[in-house]
């Protein structure tokens, strides 16, 4: 399998804190992968910095390589608004656009590009929301605002938004700690589906889900990477104690 992200001597710091310490690793071309460990370990710290939203941090600074499809995304001239829109992302709490309609929602982004013909938008609307299975809860009232939507449905039409500007690789932040069961699972079967079309990265707290929608995991510690690998075998035969301790729920 092709390796769409790979990670080359990665470090973060703000001011004094190394909160991300020499992880190199990659993430397959159409898989899911986990990144877990204890609160402050530099989960949400490592996934940012593969699509440059630490430019926005004054005192954030990252060294090393972050390559997608072998180019640099740190290197000297490329435009990080560009990056963002090869590598999506999805936050731990739904944020649609609050004054806007679900259907604008969608489109938001892919407007960015210049103006959209009222056929196209019309098509990328109902195509994304179908392939985020909202279509049928949404389709006749796209006009409402985007905030009329349960919690759920709305983190299913950020999910919609970010696919709309047919990204690369989606980045996922805890995306479904702030829901319900039911819409968890929803998220769940629907990283599930997208791993055909893209690459996916996602931070979770929850081992169980973890174990669930990825294809390989990388368990985080104090900003060092511990271990990494297939799923199946981080969650049955680690090769180290830590991993097994933190995964059998020991600590954390
Ligand atoms: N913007 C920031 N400025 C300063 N320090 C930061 C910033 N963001 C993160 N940190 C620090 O970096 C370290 C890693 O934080 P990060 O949020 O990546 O951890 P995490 O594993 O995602 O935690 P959690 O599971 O609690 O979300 C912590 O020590 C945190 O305080």
């Amino acid at each position: 399998m092709n390796n769409k992200v790979k990670l080359e001597q990665v470090n973060i710091h703000f001011g004094r804190t190394h909160a991300v310490r020499d992880i190199s690793m990659t993430f397959p071309e159409n898989s899911v992968t986990a990144i877990i460990g204890p609160s402050g370990c530099g989960k949400s710290t490592l996934l940012r910095s593969m699509n440059r939203m630490h430019d926005l941090v004054a005192t954030a600074r990252v060294t090393g390589k972050i390559l997608v499809d072998d180019g640099d995304i740190y290197e000297k001239g490329v435009d990080p608004v560009a990056i963002r829109r090869r590598i999506g992302m999805v936050f731990q709490k739904p944020n649609p656009f609050p004054a806007m309609s679900i259907y604008d929602n969608v489109i938001a982004g892919y407007k960015l590009n210049g103006r959209v013909p009222r056929e196209e938008a019309d098509e990328i609307v109902e195509s994304c929301l179908k392939r985020v299975a909202l279509w049928d809860e949404v389709k006749d009232r796209l006009k409402s605002s985007a905030m009329m939507l349960s919690g759920g449905q709305q983190q299913r039409l950020c999910i919609a938004r970010t696919i709309a500007v047919k990204p690369e690789v989606i980045l996922m932040d805890e995306p479904a700690s702030a829901l319900d069961p039911i819409s968890t699972l929803k998220i769940e079967e629907l990283i599930e589906e997208l791993k055909e079309r893209y690459t996916i990265i996602i931070v979770t707290h929850n081992m169980q889900q973890a174990a669930r929608v990825s294809d390989y995991t990388a368990f985080l510690y104090m900003g060092d990477l511990v271990e990494c690998g297939e799923t199946k075998k981080i969650f049955t035969t680690p090769e180290e104690k830590r991993t097994e301790d933190y995964i059998t729920g020991r600590f954390g």
